[in-house]
């Protein structure tokens, strides 16, 4: 997989058929339409393509840092797991975000991408103020004589399949409904970081992670969780949260993970969220807190 990074003047040296839109997570729903795309495009002899933004729109729409499932890293494994031969990866700015819906497909995907098909979803909206819609797509792809295909609302349990919805599961604790409709686990990576060495003292050393970019904030409380470090698997019972007993300051997540002594101070680790247990508490002392902690660790053990 290429990955090509452009800016508006960028002109591609071959034709591709081309998906759009953040592709945050690549869950179940953006994985039926790239495997539409991979499928057209290798029927009509062309390569795949994807056009991302390098960072999320609605950053400089919401003029807010969007919360993600994942970082460019991992979306880009995924879509090279999913066979897309090319990314092109534009720099979302106000140009881009003011343009005229019909300049951004004319000019930008038509003449300079080259692009000779489209897969978009039901609910695709581009150019200024979201203007352009599927409907717009249809009526140029009849007069620009380019391939359009757009995908179907794809549902689980009744409900749509979207970053959004996947957000809102996650920060609802709901982690198994989330990890379905991503069709994985939802993982955070990060690097091990210093603690407090409190864990330590009391006989449950917890690997502090750092995480790599602002992912969504899990509801507070206890995890089953799985953590790669160096290629290796282990489970973990991972508390996400402030942990108020001790203090309550900033977002802490720390993972005790089993059968596990050795020092990952300084390594990037992949924790993957697989089931919540329960809520994060202000217990009255530091010896219930350590008795509780010993439960949810033997909890998880019978889970194993
Ligand atoms: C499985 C597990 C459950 C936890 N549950 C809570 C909790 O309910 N409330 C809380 O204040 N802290 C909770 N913590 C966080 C502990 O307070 C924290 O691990 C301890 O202060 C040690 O921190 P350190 O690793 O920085 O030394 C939990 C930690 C783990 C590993
Ligand atoms: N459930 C779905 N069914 C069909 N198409 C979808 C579905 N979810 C997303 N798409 C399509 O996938 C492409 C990428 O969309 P986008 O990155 O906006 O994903 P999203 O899950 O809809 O995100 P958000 O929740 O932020 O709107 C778009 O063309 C969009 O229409």
């Amino acid at each position: 997989m290429e990955i090509i990074t452009i800016d508006k003047n960028f002109v591609a040296k071959e034709n591709t058929f081309i998906a759009l839109g953040n592709f945050d997570g690549v869950h179940t729903a953006h994985k039926i339409l790239l495997k539409k795309l991979v499928e057209e495009a290798k029927l009509n002899g062309y390569k795949s393509s994807i056009l991302i933004f390098k960072s999320h729109t609605k950053n400089l729409i919401f003029k807010q840092e969007q919360r993600l499932l994942t970082s460019n890293e991992q979306k880009y494994k995924l879509l090279k797991e999913i066979g897309i031969d090319i990314i092109y990866e534009l720099e979302f700015n106000k140009i881009v975000m003011t343009m005229d819906p019909d300049d951004f497909i004319k000019k930008l995907l038509l003449k300079h991408l080259k692009v000779k098909g489209i897969v978009v979803g039901f609910d695709y909206r581009f150019g200024h103020k979201a203007s352009g819609n599927t409907e717009l797509l249809k009526q140029r792809s009849l007069e620009e004589n380019f391939k359009l295909f757009i995908i179907n609302p794809v549902e689980k349990n009744g409900k749509i399949i979207s970053s959004t919805s996947i957000r809102e599961l996650i920060k609802n604790g709901q982690i198994k409904l989330a990890n379905e409709f991503l069709g994985y686990n939802f993982t955070m990576n990060g690097v091990v970081i210093n603690g407090k060495n409190l864990g330590s003292k009391m006989g449950f050393p917890t690997a502090n992670i750092k995480t790599d970019v602002n992912y969504e904030i899990p509801k507070f409380g206890v995890y089953d969780t799985n953590i790669e470090i160096n290629g290796k698997s282990y489970r973990a019972a991972t508390n996400i949260g402030k942990n108020p007993t001790i203090e309550n300051s900033g977002l802490r997540i720390e993972a005790f993970i089993l059968d596990f002594n050795e020092d990952i101070y300084g390594k990037s680790v992949q924790l993957s969220l697989l089931d919540f247990i329960r809520e994060e508490e202000n217990f009255d002392n530091i010896d219930d807190l350590f008795a509780q902690i010993k439960l949810d660790v033997d909890y998880i053990k019978t889970r194993l």
